[in-house]
């Protein structure tokens, strides 16, 4: 195993910042919770959802799961590795060379293709892949509803314009469980340097939506627009939404998708699970039609999921992939030559 070179894994850990994460009631008077859903997509591209309705069973029971993998031996869980394209992985992700101090469990959730991981992950496939079926279900479920609060919010006319995208049975959504193991902080070179481990580095999604859950352990960080990373307190019992890079081309720009980053400070395992809302692979990507005007128009060319993920594997982890699909604005003009431009 490659041991992660100390100048790419550390994070100075100060710089950070103590403001409030947006906190979304889903119970609350529908025109209401459009708006509020809409002004966190726009100001954080994050934010926490509460009475959210998931039974806490099917949670806990992927997270039970979950935990029963991640404690096996090593050479038991390379069995179901590598994770390239759906399996175990441990250390690296994606295919150039990112590495971080987790390992993880990566699923499609096409059944058949969860179905047939699973033989490889549990002894009991069945049961493991019926918990993976029951939490994705309402993870997908819980995401659509977001989707079509955004679309209200917009006041989109159709709106099931955004959650159509992944209710497709083609679908390329992914599943993933993260598993960041304890730091022993005596023995860290991090801890005594005032350092973080960075479990995960940053990034953004690729996809549409991405629905988080983690255990109480923290580790979660946003990236804030005015660039500081603020952690994010862990809650068990609720759902952190996150803006991707699909829907901030869906929305023209209007969404920002949201950099964050997971750190491994804490002396308790973390474990994450995140369901990544995609659409098929061979759908095209733009912006919904009401958010490209004539006076706004598209910032982004036309793309498959297809293409889009293509891009996405061929770059490094924290690359703003999204700059390959910008449309090239005319050359820097100012307001002045605008004003000055003669009839
Ligand atoms: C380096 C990479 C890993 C990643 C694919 C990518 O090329 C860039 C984004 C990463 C990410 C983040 C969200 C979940 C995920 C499965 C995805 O679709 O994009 C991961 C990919 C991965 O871990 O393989
Ligand atoms: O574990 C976390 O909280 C974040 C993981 C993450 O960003 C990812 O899997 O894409
Ligand atoms: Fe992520």
């Amino acid at each position: 195993m490659v041991a992660p070179s100390p100048t790419s894994m550390r994070v100075r850990t100060r710089k950070t910042k103590a403001v409030g994460i947006p906190t979304i009631d889903l119970s609350m008077e529908r025109s209401e919770l459009s708006e509020q859903v809409v002004r966190a997509c726009e100001e954080y591209g994050f934010f926490k959802v509460v009475n959210h309705n998931v039974p806490r069973e099917v949670v806990s029971r992927l997270e039970e799961k979950g935990t029963e993998f991640f404690s096996k031996s090593t050479s038991e869980k390379t069995q179901a590795g590598p994770a390239t394209p759906f399996g175990y992985g441990c250390r690296n992700i994606g295919l150039n060379g990112d590495m971080g101090d987790l390992e993880y469990l990566l699923l499609h959730t096409n059944p058949l293709s969860f179905t047939e991981t699973s033989k490889t992950i549990a002894n009991d496939p069945t049961k493991f892949s019926c918990a993976v079926s029951d939490y994705i279900e309402e993870a997908k479920e819980l995401a659509c509803k977001i989707l079509e609060l955004v679309a209200e919010g917009l006041w989109v006319p159709d709106k099931f314009s955004l959650s159509k995208f992944i209710k497709d049975v083609d679908c390329d959504s992914v599943l993933r469980i993260n598993h960041y193991p304890p730091v022993n902080k005596n023995q860290d070179q991090y801890e005594q340097l005032d350092q973080a481990r960075v479990g995960f580095g940053e990034h953004s999604d690729p996809q549409i939506l991405t629905i988080m859950r983690s255990n109480n352990v923290g580790g979660l960080q946003i990236e804030t627009p005015d660039g500081l990373w603020l952690p994010v307190s862990p809650d068990p019992n609720e759902f952190f939404v996150m803006v991707g890079d699909a829907l901030q081309v869906l929305t023209n720009g209007r969404f920002v998708s949201v950099r964050h980053r997971a750190l491994t400070n804490a002396a308790e395992a973390r474990m994450s699970m995140m369901y990544f809302a995609a659409p098929p692979l061979n759908w095209w990507i733009s912006p919904l039609p009401k958010m490209a005007t004539p006076h706004n128009p598209s910032l982004y060319k036309p793309f498959t999921w297809a293409q889009y993920k293509q891009a996405a594997y061929s770059l490094r982890l924290g690359d703003t992939r999204l700059d390959l699909f910008k449309v090239q604005q005319k050359e820097d003009t100012s307001i002045v030559d605008i004003l000055v431009q003669p009839k």
